[in-house]
């Protein structure tokens, strides 16, 4: 099977977050029972899968070897994405965002946002 990329990945895993959110049993299924848990669960795991991504950055920095820190990035994305779900949102509106970022300096944007508040 060839690698998929970037837009199937985060297609096929919203379709599947989405019906594990609708259908699966917590017993069975590990996004169910975040769901299940709630919302304070769910963003306990995001903060320490983003704690756990940060110590193996710097763990990567000191060593070369990235292989953890893309481990620990896949969970930190996994778990952003259970945490919108759980919300009612879905990558689709992130990428939306980030698109409409094209060719928008971070700087330009960020007084975009300082003007609007
Ligand atoms: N991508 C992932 C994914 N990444 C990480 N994880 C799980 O996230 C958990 C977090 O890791 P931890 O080491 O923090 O887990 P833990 O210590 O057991 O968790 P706690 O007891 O602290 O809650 C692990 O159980 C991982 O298996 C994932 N679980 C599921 N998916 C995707 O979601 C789909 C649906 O999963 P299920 O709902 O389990 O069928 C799967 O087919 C995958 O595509």
């Amino acid at each position: 099977m060839s690698t998929p990329n970037t837009e199937q990945v985060l297609a096929e895993l919203t379709r599947v977050l989405e019906a594990r959110k609708q259908n699966a049993d917590p017993k069975s299924s590990y996004v169910a029972s975040l769901h299940a848990k709630g919302l304070n669960k769910i963003l306990e795991k995001v903060g320490e899968e983003c704690t756990e991504t940060l110590l193996a950055a710097k763990d990567a920095e000191r060593n070369g070897d990235n292989q953890h820190l893309i481990m620990e990035t896949a969970d930190l994305w996994f778990h952003s994405l259970v945490m919108l779900s759980h919300l009612g949102e879905n990558a689709d509106a992130v990428l939306n965002e980030l698109a409409r970022r094209f060719d928008l300096s971070g700087h330009a944007e960020k007084a975009a946002r300082n003007n609007q508040t």
